[in-house]
């Protein structure tokens, strides 16, 4: 589903020019639910942006069913992503003046849906996340791992083949964690969501069916879990 060609990020706004990705070469299939790990500095958020779409790399391909990423214009690009991609950030990224399901029928409305669908997906969404009694709180109004779940819930709202999220559990305690590693798993397994989160949260790198370590730009190791395949959730 996706491939990663070659892929080398090198960010010049500095003096010295840095390597954020060194010639990244990677298969990720449709229905994985992958981490990306590796420390602070060895271009897991690099690599999530510019599978996103949200950074152009240096020189390499990436092609998303068989389709080059990155040779799409920058209007079919955001069409792309809206359409395609989910995100969920560590910090939750809310629209604060929005409600939860505001937010979560946000980007529908992009797209131009009609009230009666977005409410109804909204809806289903943040039943599915656990928090449909909070629908119309502000996100000021909501725990971190609520807002995190609203992320989520606003993530799927195009229906994306693909979510990525940046350290979406960094910011959330040991309870929360784990309510919304289940909340993934299973939208992973239900909905065959591909999920690729960067992380360096040992309890996600526990649930994820495959962990790929990245140190200095590379990939130094990687290892699908044979324990947390679908057959053991
Ligand atoms: N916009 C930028 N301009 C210059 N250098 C950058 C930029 N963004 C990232 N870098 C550098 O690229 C390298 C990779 O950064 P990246 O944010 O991808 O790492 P990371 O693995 O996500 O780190 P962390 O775990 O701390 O979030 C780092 O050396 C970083 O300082």
């Amino acid at each position: 589903m996706i491939e990663i060609k070659n892929i080398s990020k090198i960010y010049n706004e500095n003096t010295v020019p840095v390597q954020a990705l060194n010639e990244v070469n990677l298969r990720i299939e449709k229905g994985e639910f992958t981490a990306i790990v590796g420390p602070s500095g060895c271009g897991k958020t690099t690599l999530l942006n510019i599978l996103g779409g949200l950074d152009t790399p240096s020189s390499g391909d990436i092609l998303i069913d068989n389709a080059n990423l990155h040779q799409r214009s920058s209007s079919e690009m955001i069409a792309f992503r809206r359409d395609h991609i989910g995100f969920v950030f560590q910090d939750y990224s809310l629209m604060p003046v929005l409600t939860a399901r505001e937010n979560v029928e946000f980007i529908m409305e992009l797209q131009g849906k009609s009230k009666v669908e977005r409410n109804s997906r909204s809806t289903e969404l943040l039943t599915a996340v656990g928090i449909a009694d909070k629908a119309e709180k502000l996100p000021n109004q909501l725990s971190g791992g609520q807002q995190q779940r609203v992320a989520v819930a606003r993530a799927l709202a195009s229906k994306p083949k693909l979510i990525l999220a940046d350290e979406p559990t960094a910011n959330l305690d040991s309870k929360s964690t784990t309510d919304l590693l289940d909340i993934m798993r299973q939208l992973n397994e239900k909905e065959n969501i591909t999920f690729v989160i960067a992380t360096h949260d040992q309890r996600v790198m526990d649930r994820a069916k495959r962990v790929i370590r990245f140190d200095d730009g590379k990939i130094i190791e990687d290892e699908v879990s044979e324990k947390n395949q679908a057959s053991s959730l």
